[in-house]
């Protein structure tokens, strides 16, 4: 990363109220291992720096917003991709234990070679998909957090992450902007799930103003058994939606 890259990560970074000084060299690191990835596996669709600084390194530090992040917690990230966003968050807090977890073998072998080389041995890859990670007893109830950025619409997060939380554990979804009819839609079904939409906080990503907001679902007793339902039917049926054509984030 040059330094025009740095600057711009801190500044970010900054906007966030948060000082990287001391984790510039690691966000370096992780920029050219995610260059060098990215030309050997096409990981992410976001090739140039500013695009990696902005929207990979300082969208996934706005996870940090509210506070819902502090403290030794064991947290479960829902469809990693190539580590986002988990490795930002484990360099700035190194209290938090991530599972990050995909279902692309792909992407967990790179996240899996990146935290070796980044010695972050908080950081445990799994490949696996939510719905059968819900079902099984190493996993199910097992977390503080879930955290979520670009994956689905609200009410399949709601479904897939629900499972994974103990009660009192938190959905930490971070989303573009959401409609009032997919904010409905989860609302009910996390509270099919036994869950409770408590935190709606819209923000613009620091620097690029781009619309994002910060759901925080909160679990408050047992998930029926009966979700997640099976593999790809969340997706394909979300509870309480018809998803409108081409859903992003
Ligand atoms: C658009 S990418 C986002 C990756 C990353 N969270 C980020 O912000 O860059 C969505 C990822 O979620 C994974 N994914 C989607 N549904 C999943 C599921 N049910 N279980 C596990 N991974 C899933 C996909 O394989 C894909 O890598």
């Amino acid at each position: 990363m040059n330094r025009d890259g740095l600057d711009l990560l801190q500044r970010g970074a900054a906007l966030l109220e948060l000082d990287l000084t001391a984790q510039l060299p690691a966000f370096e690191h992780l920029f050219s291992l995610l260059q060098a990835g990215n030309e050997r596996l096409n990981l992410t669709a976001l090739k140039t720096e500013e695009d990696i600084v902005l929207k990979h390194f300082v969208d996934s530090l706005t996870c940090l917003r509210g506070g819902y992040l502090e403290g030794e917690l064991k947290v479960l990230d829902l469809g990693t991709g190539a580590g986002f966003p988990t490795f930002p968050l484990a360099l700035v807090r190194p209290n938090l234990h991530f599972t990050a977890v995909d279902s692309i073998r792909k992407k967990i072998d790179f996240v899996r070679d990146t935290a070796t080389q980044l010695s972050l041995p908080q950081v445990t890859p799994l490949v696996g998909r939510a719905e059968m990670l819900g079902r099984s007893p190493d996993h199910r109830e097992r977390y503080d957090r879930v955290v979520v950025r670009a994956v689905a619409s609200l009410p399949v997060l709601a479904e897939l992450a629900l499972p994974l939380l103990r009660e009192g554990g938190l959905l930490v979804a971070q989303k573009g902007a959401i409609t009032a009819e997919e904010l409905n839609a989860g609302r009910r079904a996390a509270g099919e799930v036994r869950g409770k939409v408590q935190v709606v906080d819209p923000f613009d990503l620091p620097i690029l103003g781009d619309a994002r907001t910060l759901i925080v679902i909160e679990k408050l007793g047992p998930t029926p058994s009966k979700y997640p339902r099976r593999a790809g039917v969340p997706t394909a049926q979300p509870l309480f939606w018809t998803p409108p054509p081409r859903t992003a984030r």
